[in-house]
Order: C-alpha cells, then structure tokens, then sequence
C-alpha cells in the first residue's frame, strides 16, 4: 500500500486538525463537520495528483489554451455516518463523481471489548475499470474498511482504489495492508500510534459520527 500522509509537512491542515481533536471546539458540532469537510478538500487536493490527465484545448474570449485534465470516472464512496462531511468536501472538488454509500457499525454482543462490523445498507453504481475513492474519517482497526471492501466486490473490478481518512492509528492501517492489495493507495491527514482496549484511536479525537451528528442508542 502506498501510503502518503499528508501532515508529515506544515500547513494549514494542522489548523483544522488542531481544532476537531480539541475537546472544547469539537463540542461545536457545526464547526466539526465543517473542519471534517475542509480536511476531505485537502486530501481530495492531493489525491487529484495521482490522477490521470489527458491534454485538452480551451477557448478562452481571447484565444486558446493546453491545459491537462483528469479523465478518470471516479466513484466516491463513503461510510455512514461520519464519512458523510468527509464525502462532501471530496466531492466539492470531484464534480461529476458517482457516488456510493455504505452503512458499516460496531455491534457490541455482551463484551463491550469485542466486537463485529455489520454492514446493513449499500448503494453503489458499477465500478468496473473506475476509479473507486473510498472515505471514512477514523481508520481505527481497519476493520470497517475492510468490511465495506468486501461489500463492495460485486460492484465491479475498480481501475484503481484510493482510500482516504482523516485519522488513523498505526494499527489499522497495517491491517489494511494485510488485507488489501499492494497498489492501493491511502491518503491520511494524522497517523496516531495507539488504539485503546475498546478500539479507540488515541489521542484521537473521539467519537466522530457522534461529534457530527449526535450520539446514538447502542443497539
Ligand atoms: O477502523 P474501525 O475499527 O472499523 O473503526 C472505524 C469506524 O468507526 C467509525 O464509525 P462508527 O462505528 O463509530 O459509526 P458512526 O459513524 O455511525 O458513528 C468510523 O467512522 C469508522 O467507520
Ligand atoms: O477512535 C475512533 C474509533 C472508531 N470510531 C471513531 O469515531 N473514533
Ligand atoms: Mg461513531
């Protein structure tokens, strides 16, 4: 997996960063899912210069220039909940993207320490030879990315595959890489080293799809 975190230098990233894993200002639930979506325009940013470009001609009122242009069919998939900020800034950037939309949570049995993924809801278009981005902001375990790769095997056989996250623990993102083929790439905007015992990223920032949208009842 090729694997390009984009903090490693500074720049106005860290400023938004900063910001949704601060426990005073991530309370604003408005300015979460905002710094979430300005974090997806970034990395949508940088991962548009992997892209493929075809030379194209426009007229401009007062002649004609070459510019480059990506000619990649992308398809933006994301996890729901906290992917859905996520998938909007990356699609303020990718504007005729497809889109695909997946559930994937945590069911807790009686061990609040274990746990499986069930992925219950899957909208996708056909991904043959597309370029599939998949989005979710937490890579913890891996776990859910995982789930939703599986899920997504009957769509079609994606041209190329760029997962992207906000935060992600060291971890998570080996398991990946166990699991998932070596040409993929992951664009990551924070890579922190631990995972606590119920699978939290630490430091982290905590609970994303409640920071966004709101706690929920386990179920
Ligand atoms: O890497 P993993 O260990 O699988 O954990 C990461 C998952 O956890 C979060 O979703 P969560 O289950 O909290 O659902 P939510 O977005 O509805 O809150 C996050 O958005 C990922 O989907
Ligand atoms: O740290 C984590 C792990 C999973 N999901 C989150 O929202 N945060
Ligand atoms: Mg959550």
């Amino acid at each position: 997996m090729h694997i390009h975190n984009i903090s490693k230098q500074n720049s106005i990233l860290n400023t938004f960063i900063s910001e949704i894993r601060n426990t005073d200002i991530q309370k604003d639930s408005m300015r979460f899912r905002r710094n979430i979506e300005r974090i997806g325009e970034i990395l949508g940013y940088e991962m548009s210069k992997a892209l493929n470009y075809k030379p194209s001609t426009i007229k401009t009122p007062l002649g004609t220039c070459n510019i480059n242009l990506p000619e990649n069919n992308i398809v933006l998939c994301s996890i729901l909940r906290a992917g859905v900020p996520l998938h909007n800034g990356l699609l303020n950037y990718f504007d005729t993207a497809e889109n695909a939309f997946i559930s994937a949570y945590r069911h807790h049995k009686n061990d609040p320490e274990s746990f499986e993924i069930i992925v219950e809801y899957l909208a996708c278009p056909n991904l043959d030879n597309k370029t599939l981005i998949l989005a979710d902001p937490m890579l913890a375990t891996g776990q859910s990315m995982i789930a939703t790769f599986e899920a997504l095997k009957p769509f079609g056989t994606p041209k190329e595959i760029h997962l992207v996250s906000v935060i992600g623990a060291q971890k998570g993102i080996n398991f990946v890489e166990k699991n998932l083929n070596s040409n993929i790439h992951l664009w990551i905007a924070a890579i922190d080293k631990e995972l606590n015992e119920k699978g939290y990223i630490v430091p982290g920032l905590g609970d994303a799809g409640d920071l966004a949208f709101g706690e929920k009842l386990q179920h």
